[in-house]
This record gives structure tokens, C-alpha cells and sequence, in this order.
């Protein structure tokens, strides 16, 4: 399934170190600005505790979780709307993305290079959304040139276009996001919002690298936290570094020992990637037969063809029902026998809307 979530963020503060920690690459994560120019992509695993729970029922030959895609792109600087240090190309790689993690410094240390040689979120943080913000206002304006001749002869779509097009115009003059008006629109403006192909209506979130010992009493880190509040966006604070470091660990108890060491309960990394699952709205179904037990991801809302779909398109197209048991019964009653005795399978049509940890088989004709 192609979702897939831009890491965003100034030169140097640690993205490419994210990137190889999230997807085991060894690509180069050196101490200076630019150290990347072509974007890297990587698929990552969604870590999901249910997997081992239905394989321990189902007990099948093989278990596959779901994924999602990370795009490592390259720093951004002030004048990037411009094409500053290869902006206009960076931004390209930005508008291919999904969702956008924006990865903010939030550790001091005095041999690692900033490009405005202090630390400063805030400043860091409006440097990257005014760049996205500039780009996205030329992109509006040169639309709008078109969409208004269109809108002469009268048609409704291009008026439409046309005055939504001077809406974000206006918005993005007072140095705001498109994403600030995604909740005012109905889904007929989003559709025509989709069209004009932002980067600021992509959802965002943020990544604040902290040193090993910055998650409490880290100024910076509250800075970060702050600002997401007011923009209502997720702040996930994980240190790069030791991230990078845990993910060269061969095996999981080799893992879990450093993770105790640093008093940590969790690798961050788990929570990054969930962060951005949720980010693109996305939720996971499963199917459970002797072969495999597997997650699959689909949007929150798919309906039960739609979430065939995603296994192969002919279970769409020749769809007749999904047999389906939610999670909780599928654990409680040990599988699909013991829910069907409880009454708990049931026989969905085309118009079900799935929900997350469904476990289904899917009827199809084809
Ligand atoms: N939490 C951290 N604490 C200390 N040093 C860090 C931390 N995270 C990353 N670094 C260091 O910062 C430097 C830059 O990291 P990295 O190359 O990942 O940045 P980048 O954002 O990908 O840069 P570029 O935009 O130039 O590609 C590296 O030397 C890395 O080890
Ligand atoms: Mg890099």
C-alpha cells in the first residue's frame, strides 16, 4: 500500500539518523549541512502486539505485519521557495509525500552544527513553515491565473476553484498553513483542495530530537510542544541518536537490556511509526487462516470492498461479503469457531465500514 511519510526539517538535525534507525538503512548521517540531496525511501514495519496474539491461536506457517513507507528528504533552509540549496527540488520531494514528520533540534551540543548556530525551535520551526508556506503561495497564484480564465466562460468547477484558491491566497499572506482551514471544508472543497497539490495541507507532526537525557525539563522540548498545541498537532519526542544506536542491536534482548539501562520502556522508534500511522488516518485489519496471519492497512472509513482491495483488486471487484470478528472476541473466544459458538461472527456486506483489528475472510466471485 503506498502511504508514505516525508521526515522533514532544517539540514543536520537528525533526520537521516531517524531514517536509518526507522528502516535499518546505512545511508550517510554525517555532521554536516546537506549530507543529503537525493531523497531515501524506505518501507517499515508496524510493530502490533495483536500479531502475536492471533498467531498464538492460529498458529500459522507465517506471520506478516503491515508497513508504511518513510521518505528521508533532503534539509531545507530560508530560501527555499527560491531554490536555496537545491529548495525547489527538495520541496518536489516534499509535494510527493503523504504526511510530513518535521524533525526539530532539540538538543545542545556544541559539535554538532546548526545552521543558524543556536538552538531555537521556534525560530527552526517557522523557518521550515514559511518555506512551505512561500511555495505553496506561488503554486496558489499561478492557479489562480489559469482557474480565472477558465472561470470567464462561466464554469462552475473553476469558480469554485477559483474563489477557494483566493481563500488559501489570503491565508498564506498572513503566514498560515492550509491545514488551518481543512476542518472548515466541506469534503466537495477538499476534493478541490486535493487537486491543487499543497505541501502545507499535508498533515504534520512533529519529531523533537532531544539528547539521551533531554525528554524532562527540556526548554526546548517544551518550546516544540507548545507550538504543536496550537496548531493541535502531535509532538513525539525520541532521541535520534540512541535510536540509531538501539537499531544496530541484533537481537531484541540485546534491545531491550540498553533500552532498561536508559530507563526507557519503549524504543521510540515504535512510536514514531505509529504516530505516523495515525497521522494518515490509517488503521489495520487482519486476516487469520493457517497459512499466514497478516495486517493489513487501510484508510479509517474503508469500507469492507475497499479493505479487499488492498489484498487484491479482483476481491474487490467480484466482493460478495466479508465474514468478519472483531479483535476482542476473535482473542476472547480462541478463534473463529469458539466466536461463531458465541455468536460473535458475522456476515458483512459491501457497505460495512471496517473498523481496526477486524479479523476477516472476504466472500468474492470473480
Ligand atoms: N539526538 C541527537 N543528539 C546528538 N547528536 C545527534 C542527535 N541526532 C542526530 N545527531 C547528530 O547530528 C548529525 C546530523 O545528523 P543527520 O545527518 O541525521 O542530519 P540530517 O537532518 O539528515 O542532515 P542533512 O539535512 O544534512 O541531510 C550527525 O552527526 C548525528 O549523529
Ligand atoms: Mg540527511
Amino acid at each position: 500500500m503506498g502511504f508514505n511519510c516525508g521526515i522533514v526539517g532544517l539540514p543536520n538535525v537528525g533526520k537521516s539518523t531517524l531514517f536509518n534507525a526507522l528502516t535499518r538503512a546505512a545511508i550517510a548521517a554525517e555532521n554536516f549541512p546537506f549530507c543529503t540531496i537525493e531523497p531515501n525511501s524506505g518501507v517499515v514495519a508496524m510493530p502490533d502486539p495483536r500479531l502475536n496474539a492471533l498467531a498464538a491461536i492460529v498458529k500459522p506457517e507465517r506471520v506478516i505485519p503491515t508497513s508504511m513507507e518513510f521518505v528521508d528528504i533532503a534539509g531545507l533552509v530560508a530560501g527555499a521557495s527560491k531554490g536555496e540549496g537545491l529548495g525547489n527540488k527538495f520541496l518536489a520531494n516534499i509535494r510527493e509525500t503523504d504526511a510530513i514528520a518535521h524533525v526539530v533540534r532539540c538538543f545542545d551540543d556544541e559539535n554538532v552544527i546548526h545552521v543558524s548556530a543556536t538552538v531555537d525551535p521556534q525560530r527552526d520551526i517557522e523557518v521550515i513553515d514559511l518555506e512551505l508556506i512561500l511555495a505553496d503561495l506561488e503554486s496558489c497564484e499561478k492557479q489562480l491565473q489559469r482557474v480565472t480564465r477558465n472561470a470567464k466562460g462561466g464554469d462552475k468547477e473553476a469558480l469554485a476553484q477559483k474563489a477557494l484558491l483566493e481563500q488559501l491566497c489570503a491565508l498564506f499572506a498572513e503566514g498560515k498553513p492550509a491545514r488551518l482551514l481543512l476542518d472548515k471544508l466541506d469534503s466537495e472543497h477538499k476534493r478541490l483542495l486535493d487537486g491543487f497539490h499543497l505541501l502545507t495541507s499535508k498533515p504534520v507532526m512533529y519529531i523533537a530530537n532531544v539528547a539521551e537525557d533531554g525528554f524532562d525539563n527540556n526548554p526546548h522540548l517544551e518550546q516544540v510542544c507548545r507550538i504543536a498545541a496550537e496548531q493541535n498537532a502531535v509532538v513525539v519526542p525520541v532521541c535520534n541518536k540512541i535510536e540509531a544506536e538501539i537499531a544496530e542491536l541484533d537481537s531484541a534482548e540485546e534491545k531491550s537490556l540498553f533500552l532498561e539501562s536508559l530507563g526507557l520502556e519503549e524504543a521510540g522508534l515504535d512510536r514514531v511509526i505509529r504516530a505516523g500511522y495515525r497521522l494518515l488516518n490509517l488503521q489495520t485489519y487482519f486476516t487469520a487462516g493457517v497459512k499466514e496471519v497478516r495486517a493489513w492497512t487501510v484508510k479509517v472509513g474503508a469500507t469492507a470492498p475497499q479493505a479487499a482491495a488492498v489484498i487484491h483488486t479482483d476481491f474487490e471487484k467480484g466482493f460478495i461479503r466479508a465474514e468478519v470478528v472483531g479483535y476482542d472476541d476473535f482473542i476472547r473466544y480462541k478463534g473463529e469457531n469458539g466466536a461463531k459458538e458465541a455468536g460473535k461472527w458475522r456476515l458483512e456486506g459491501k457497505d460495512y465500514i471496517v473498523k481496526d483489528g477486524d479479523v476477516m475472510h472476504f466472500r468474492f466471485n470473480v
